[in-house]
């Protein structure tokens, strides 16, 4: 039955299953992924001045906030869910589940920072627009927003409540632009965690960054004194990326055709010119007829640091699926790629500049949909809100 607190906290919640909301460095990008996403983007619907957007902008975040913290920690959204004269503060579906190791991840878009709010000369200039990066189709309605929400779980209901109930608080502010699940986390970024694998059946994570590698986040992930904007620092870039597999060409090509899209064997997860997951791949290593081992538009040869300048980004992406496209009735699936970074002009850009136009896994994956979001540090304390020195 219902312990008429509105506040969900039943006795048997495991304490291990919470992440912490507040400290240093926003939870969801270093943190162990959780197995479930839920993504959505949020447009402001402001139509003030600068300084009246500005104050809606800042009471939202406030609202958000103290949401975030509260269901982060297994509690409903803060207000009456009790009363019975009016509709309850939280939606309720999550009510009485344990968060289930739930974060919630803020960021805001480069449109933020057009005309409408002033914020102009606060745009780090890490945030600049993603330029074109052919052969992607992106679809306008699956990219970009003002604001950026990502909830990972344990629990799909934990996570989809949490983009609900803050769609929700924001009603008259805000709209959701777009929204994405995702399941069985598609990337690795723990050493403690065993390697999971995409939709196209690899295991997908045995190069990443591991998130407790404080020295490696620092370096890659983490934006330090060298930003032009004070607001970022502690925070980190998020770039997604929805892209589509042409899961059921794939499944009818050869193994050995497979093995040398990525590089790796299937099974194992080795490199092709090794026999443990964990192995280092010898990109100079050739066959007996002289050819390179590890072929050269294998996709780990392209997005190894060894040969790109030793670029490296963390990647926390997400498989997916949306039933079938229309058009051909094959199964509309593939990786919600999540990757943060320093500084995306000098990470995902040149990277994806090479992967488009020499992978050999082009020919069976599109990217449709695209976003990218400065992710502010973490609010220390309840008496602080989300990106607080940005509208300061
Ligand atoms: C721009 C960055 C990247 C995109 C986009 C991308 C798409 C993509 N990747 C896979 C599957 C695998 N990727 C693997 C390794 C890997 N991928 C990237 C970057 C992007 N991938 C990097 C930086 C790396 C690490 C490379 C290295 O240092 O060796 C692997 C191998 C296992 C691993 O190390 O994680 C797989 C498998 C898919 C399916 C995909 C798009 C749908
Ligand atoms: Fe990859």
């Amino acid at each position: 039955g219902c312990d008429g607190d509105g506040n969900g906290s039943k006795a048997a919640t495991p304490v291990d299953a919470k992440v912490p909301f507040y400290g240093a460095h926003q939870a969801g990008i270093a943190t162990a992924a959780p197995a479930r996403l839920a993504f959505a983007t949020y447009d402001l619907t402001v139509s003030g001045s600068p300084e009246e957007n500005r104050a809606a902008l800042r009471e939202l975040l406030q609202t958000w906030t103290a949401a975030a913290a509260a269901m982060t920690e297994g509690k409903q959204v803060p207000g009456d869910s009790t009363t019975l004269v009016a509709p309850p503060a939280d939606t309720g579906e999550a009510y009485g589940a344990s968060p289930a190791n739930l974060t919630i991840t803020f960021g805001v878009g480069p449109s933020l920072f057009d005309d409408r709010f002033g914020l102009a000369a606060k745009r780090p200039a890490a945030l600049a627009d993603l330029p074109k990066l052919p052969p992607e189709n992106l679809d306008p309605s699956r990219s970009g927003g003002d604001l950026a929400i990502q909830a990972c779980s344990d629990d799909p209901v934990v996570a989809f409540h949490a983009i609900r109930n803050l769609a929700r608080l924001g009603r008259g502010t805000v709209v959701m632009r777009w929204s994405q699940l995702g399941f069985g986390k598609a990337t690795s970024n723990g050493s403690a965690q065993e390697t999971p694998r995409n939709l196209m059946g690899f295991k997908d994570g045995t190069r990443n960054i591991d998130g407790t590698d404080a020295q490696r986040m620092d370096q890659y992930v983490w934006v330090g004194n060298e930003t032009d904007q004070a607001w970022m620092r502690g925070g980190s870039y998020l770039v997604a990326r929805r892209i589509a597999m042409r899961i059921e060409a794939w499944d009818r090509d050869f193994l050995a055709d497979q093995q040398h899209v990525f590089g790796r064997y299937k099974y194992s997860g080795a490199p092709l010119t090794g026999s443990k997951e964990f192995d280092t791949p010898d990109f100079g290593a050739k066959d007996s007829s002289g050819q390179p081992v590890i072929p050269v538009g294998a996709h780990i040869r392209l997005a190894a640091h060894e040969n790109n300048g030793g670029i490296r980004i963390l990647r926390r992406g997400y498989s997916y699926t949306d039933g079938i496209v229309s058009a051909s009735g094959e199964l509309d699936a593939g990786l919600f790629f999540i990757a943060f970074q320093k500084d995306p002009r000098k990470q995902f850009v040149p990277l994806q500049r090479s992967l488009g136009a020499h992978d050999a896994l082009n020919e069976y994956i599109q990217h449709v949909g695209s976003g990218l979001f400065a992710c502010p540090p973490a609010v220390s304390g309840p008496d602080r809100y989300w990106a607080q020195e940005l509208l300061g």
